[in-house]
């Protein structure tokens, strides 16, 4: 490891991992890594799409196992073969995607599972007397009868945490926790964490989110191609030095983009609304996308901003509303399906790249041409010409750098950050007028983060009209030329991108009667989300 100071000698590292190596075929996804985490202490782990961080928290929490190295936990050497071993010895794990059963209780989830515990009983007063205990000790608070499906995303993450305590962790891995997390959600956390660490809990955190590194952790560790590069005292580097670290060349962590230049409307979309269950999801919403500007949708998530975008690609059908593209209208009584949509040249990068994106258990070639597989240029006589799919899929890899540039490698085998880029290089690359992007960065590291957001602004200049939803409101606010903000189905508030600031759109993004939740995390010290954002 280059130019890191070694911790102190004294001090008994929680975790150690000596010269850990692992490999997928050819794929080398560690090797030779070794990691000391100090007790009580918040250690990071950074590394582009594909560096092997996802890997290296699977051995330590018993996923896989190293082909070769050393774990010491506490000074001892632990043989970790099962979750079931890494949580015995005290490693406790709270997953991008969560682990709950959403038809239990809080209560139940948490003890199901736990090693020892009595069997599942929804009486068991002492289980509910120990997750209260838990949730006062920390802070962590939930109602323990509530269905866990009905929880907010940053309550269900505070289930996990409380999961992981309940069976006695003292270690804490978070693997990109707050990706699915609103600001606010994400100061609570951080706040949570600060908790732990406080009583000696030793937490490792994988984010791609440098400015979440600098607010939080103590130590932080760069990995690059299964390789650990260097590790840092967070005190001692910056954000510009560990994306350098990250990539090996300078990255511009600002969006570089001129004014917009908008000409003719390419889609216009007048009083949808679309209900659910009787529950209603669009709430009269117009908007229009003019070629040359990039239109961004600030909101909390769950506010419909996932219904608007599949109004607006055929997903969903059209109850009440038109669509206009080009001079072709859509609405309930002349619908069109999604294919119909993209033949009108409207490309849509879905929220959910595993549920909508790609079908998973499909290769990367598959899911390159997904919805455009009747493309004449993919289809031989009788079958489908693969040799043309792998030729199409590879050229894609390359352009959006998507690794490992294996055509034939099963979708759900790339890193989080690789299958996005797959997703996003299969629409941008059709260059259609109209572009619907659902969070582009989710889940990338910085590198393709600038890469990403390069083409955006390349194809916006070249005449698509984009829409792009995302929780990350500096995203939003760097790339946007108008933003859009949506609050319970309606679309309540338009700023001019050049003029809006954090606070301006929190306060519409909670509407008038969360402005109390926007005030304080203004006041928040870790409110990173605002803080970051130019005005
Ligand atoms: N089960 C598997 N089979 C084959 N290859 C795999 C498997 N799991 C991971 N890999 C490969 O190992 C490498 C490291 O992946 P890993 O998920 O650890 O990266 P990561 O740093 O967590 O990336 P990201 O930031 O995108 O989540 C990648 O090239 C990935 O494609």
């Amino acid at each position: 490891m280059g130019g890191q100071s070694a911790p102190p000698p004294s001090i008994e590292p929680a975790i150690e991992l000596k010269a850990i190596s692992k490999s997928f075929g050819p794929v080398k996804a560690n090797q030779n890594v070794d990691l000391k985490v100090l007790p009580g202490t918040i250690h990071g782990i950074i590394g582009e799409n594909g560096a092997g961080k996802s890997t290296l928290m699977s051995i330590l929490y018993g996923f896989y196992e190293a082909d070769s190295g050393e774990i010491l936990i506490n000074g001892q050497k632990r043989k970790i073969h099962s979750s079931r071993d890494a949580i015995s010895f005290g490693i406790g794990m709270v997953h991008q995607h969560f682990m709950l059963v959403e038809t239990f209780t809080v209560l139940e989830n948490v003890m199901l599972g736990a090693e020892g515990a009595p069997l599942l009983n929804k009486s068991s007063q002492s289980a509910r007397e120990e997750l209260l205990k838990l949730s006062k000790e920390y802070s962590l608070a939930v109602d323990p009868d509530a269905m866990t499906g009905d929880l907010p995303v940053g309550l269900q993450q505070r289930v996990e945490i409380l999961k992981a305590l309940y069976r006695g962790a003292e270690i804490l891995i978070l693997d990109e926790p707050t990706g699915v997390l609103t600001p606010q959600e994400t100061d609570q956390l951080f706040k949570i964490l600060d908790i732990l660490r406080s009583r000696g809990v030793s937490i490792i955190l994988i984010t791609h989110k440098l400015q979440e590194i600098m607010a939080i952790t103590d130590r932080v560790s760069v990995m690059r191609a299964g390789t650990m590069v260097s590790e840092r005292e967070t005190a001692e580097t910056n954000k510009n030095e560990l994306a350098e670290l990250m990539v090996g060349r300078k990255v511009l962590l600002e969006v570089d983009k001129t004014d917009a230049n908008p000409s003719e409307i390419l889609l216009e979309a007048k009083n949808l609304s679309y209900s659910e269950d009787g529950v209603k999801k669009l709430d009269d919403v117009s908007l229009t996308l003019k070629a040359g500007e990039i239109v961004g949708i600030a909101g909390v998530s769950g506010n419909g901003q996932t219904e608007l975008l599949a109004a607006l690609s055929g997903i969903c059908p059209l109850q009440t509303g038109s669509i206009k593209i080009g001079s072709v209208k859509i609405d309930s009584d002349n619908p069109k399906t999604p294919k119909e949509f993209r033949d009108l040249s409207v490309g849509h990068v879905p929220e959910d790249r595993h549920r909508m994106g790609m079908v998973t258990a499909f290769n990367a070639q598959e899911s390159a041409i997904m919805g455009f597989h009747d493309d004449a240029a993919y289809n031989g006589k009788f079958l489908m010409d693969n040799k043309a799919v792998e030729q199409h899929c590879v050229r894609l890899m390359k352009d959006y750098d998507v690794r490992p540039e294996d055509p034939k490698l099963k979708s759900a085998n790339f890193s989080g950050g690789n299958q996005q880029k797959l997703v996003l290089a299969r629409e941008m690359d059709r260059h259609p007028k109209v572009l619907l992007v659902g969070q582009p960065t989710r889940g990338v590291d910085i590198g393709a983060i600038e890469y990403i957001h390069k083409n955006l602004i390349a194809m916006r200049d070249a005449g698509s009209a984009i829409l792009v939803v995302s929780v990350e409101l500096e995203e939003i606010m760097s790339l946007s030329d108008r933003i859009l903000v949506m609050f319970e189905g309606r679309i309540v508030g338009e700023v001019d991108a050049k003029e809006a600031d954090a606070r301006q759109l929190g306060l519409l993004m909670g509407n008038a009667g969360a402005q109390t939740e926007a005030a304080s995390s203004e006041n928040n010290s870790n409110n990173i989300h605002s803080e970051e954002i130019p005005a």
